[in-house]
């Protein structure tokens, strides 16, 4: 297991409430894992017990283990634990502080100590992936919405890390910014093996790349299984103000009608029943 997370609370400072209740969690190495759940159930406090942010950076009281990389997060710093996971958080701006793309992404590796040419092969190599090699010199304010988080995400990616962390990431781009990261996010799971948690509004994505969902209620963990298992329970979702997949949501109301048996998650399944029943309707 690539993360192990063991029973883990934390409740901020000055917070009368704890944010996490006990959660435990595993995810395998190339996993690609989705986390839904209403606002206010823990999610992004949970992405910042990946990579030691909580408890080194945020204080409160933190119970239990998280283990990354065989490594326990209380015992090493935020620093060496960004080698193995990188963490992208909602807002681009507010991870962007250099003056040229290409001066972004080498910032990440300052301090590793790392050889120059080696340097120059992974910032290559990065701004390639993303897709920004040809805007290595402008300014990163410049950039649309879905490059300045493609930079985001480069910036963690120059390191190398196992697992990437996103949380929300699309969240304030445009549709067309929204699609180039998830397209990039998908892309680095199928083809680099890159282990991807992703807290993500957006089931339709998830049903179709996600191997898990995890869903978060009120910092504990609802439910998890694959996507079709997850998000089959259409009432328990929508109760909690989950999104619900328009294919099985349409499913979902032919099963009421009793026009099928089981959800479908097929398309062309669902085409085909609401044809039949268009038919038999007419006839
Ligand atoms: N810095 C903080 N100090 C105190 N309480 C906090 C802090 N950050 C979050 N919380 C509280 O912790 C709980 C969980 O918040 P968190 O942001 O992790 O949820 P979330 O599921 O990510 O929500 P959203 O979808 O709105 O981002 C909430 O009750 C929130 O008010």
């Amino acid at each position: 297991m690539i993360i192990e997370v063991e029973n883990v609370s934390f409740r901020y400072a000055h917070s009368p409430e704890p944010s996490l209740r006990g959660i435990s969690m595993a995810v395998r190495k190339g996993e690609f894992v989705g986390i839904v759940g209403p606002s206010g159930s823990g999610k992004s406090t949970f992405c910042l017990t990946l990579n030691g942010i909580i408890p080194h950076s945020i204080k409160g009281e933190f119970r239990g283990n998280v283990y990354v990389d065989g490594l326990n997060t209380r015992e090493h710093s935020v620093a060496t634990l960004s080698t193995r996971v990188g963490l992208v958080l909602q807002n681009p701006d507010a991870q962007l502080f250099n003056m040229t793309v290409e001066d972004e992404v080498a910032f990440a590796l300052e301090n590793l100590g790392i050889e120059r040419e080696e340097m120059e092969r992974r910032i290559r190599w990065t701004l390639k992936l993303v897709g920004l090699w040809a805007k290595r010199h402008e300014f990163p304010p410049n950039l649309s919405g879905g490059e300045k988080q493609r930079l985001a995400i480069a910036s963690v990616l120059v390191m190398k890390p196992k697992v990437l962390v996103l949380d929300e990431p699309t969240a304030q781009l445009d549709p067309l910014g929204r699609k180039e990261v998830l397209s990039l996010i998908a892309l680095l799971n199928r083809e680099e093996k890159i282990t991807v948690i992703l807290v993500e509004h957006n089931t339709e994505y998830l049903l179709e790349y996600a191997d898990r969902i995890i869903v978060f209620d009120n910092g504990r963990i609802l439910m998890e299984g694959k996507p079709e298992e997850v998000f089959e329970n259409v009432e328990v979702l929508e109760n909690i103000g989950v999104r619900i997949p328009a294919r099985i949501k349409i499913s979902y109301e032919l099963k009421r009608m009793g026009l099928t048996d089981k959800i479908i998650f097929d398309r062309e399944r669902i085409v085909e029943v609401l044809r039949w029943a268009y038919q038999r309707r007419k006839s």
